[in-house]
C-alpha cells in the first residue's frame, strides 16, 4: 500500500462575534477575516482506472463539504452564545434582516475549531480522516484542532 499523505485546503470567511462576559476588548461586536486550514489523511487512491487516481480526496469535494458545512454557514454573519443575554441582540438583528448566527458556545477561536471539526467529520467519505484544523483569527493568533490530541 502507499504512503499516507496529508494535503490541506485552506478557506477564508468574514465573521462577526462578540464575546459576552469576556473582561477584554471582544466582548464588543466585531469581526474578523478568519482563515480555516483543514487537513485530512489517507492513502493516494492507486487504482489507475480510478477518475481521482492519485489523490487522497479531490481538493474539490474537500471544498465542497468545508464551503457547505462552515464557510457558507459562517460568511458575513454575526455569531452569538445563545446561553447568553447576547440572543436579544441577535433576535433584533435577526428581525432587522442581518444574517446571524446562534450557536451554544463562546465564540472563540478554540470552540468555533471544536464545532468545525464535528461539522467536517460528519460529511467526510469513511476512509478519509481529519487530520487537524487550524483557524486564524488575526494575523497573530489561532487555534488548532487534531485528531491525535483528542
Ligand atoms: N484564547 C483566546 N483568546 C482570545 C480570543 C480567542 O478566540 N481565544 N479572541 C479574542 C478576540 O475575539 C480577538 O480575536 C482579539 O484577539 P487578539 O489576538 O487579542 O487581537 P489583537 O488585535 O489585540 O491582536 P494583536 O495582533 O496582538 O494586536 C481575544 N482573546
Ligand atoms: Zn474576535
Amino acid at each position: 500500500m502507499s504512503s499516507k499523505i496529508r494535503i490541506t485546503k485552506q478557506f477564508t470567511f468574514e465573521t462577526g462575534h462578540a464575546l459576552y462576559g469576556y473582561d477584554g476588548k471582544c466582548k464588543n461586536v466585531h469581526g474578523h477575516s478568519y482563515k480555516l486550514s483543514v487537513t485530512v489523511i489517507g492513502h493516494p487512491i492507486s487504482d489507475t482506472n480510478h477518475v481521482k487516481y492519485g489523490m487522497v480526496i479531490d481538493f474539490g469535494d474537500l471544498k465542497k463539504i468545508v464551503k457547505n458545512e462552515i464557510v457558507d454557514v459562517f460568511d458575513h454573519a454575526t455569531v452569538f452564545n445563545k446561553n447568553t443575554p447576547h440572543v436579544e441582540l441577535a433576535k433584533e438583528l435577526e428581525h432587522r434582516g442581518h444574517n446571524v448566527l446562534l450557536v451554544d458556545y463562546q465564540p472563540t477561536s478554540e470552540m468555533m475549531v471544536i464545532d468545525f471539526a464535528e461539522k467536517i467529520k460528519s460529511q467526510l467519505p469513511s476512509h478519509i480522516v481529519l487530520h487537524s484544523l487550524k483557524l486564524q483569527e488575526t494575523e497573530t493568533s489561532f487555534a488548532e484542532w487534531y485528531a491525535s490530541d483528542n
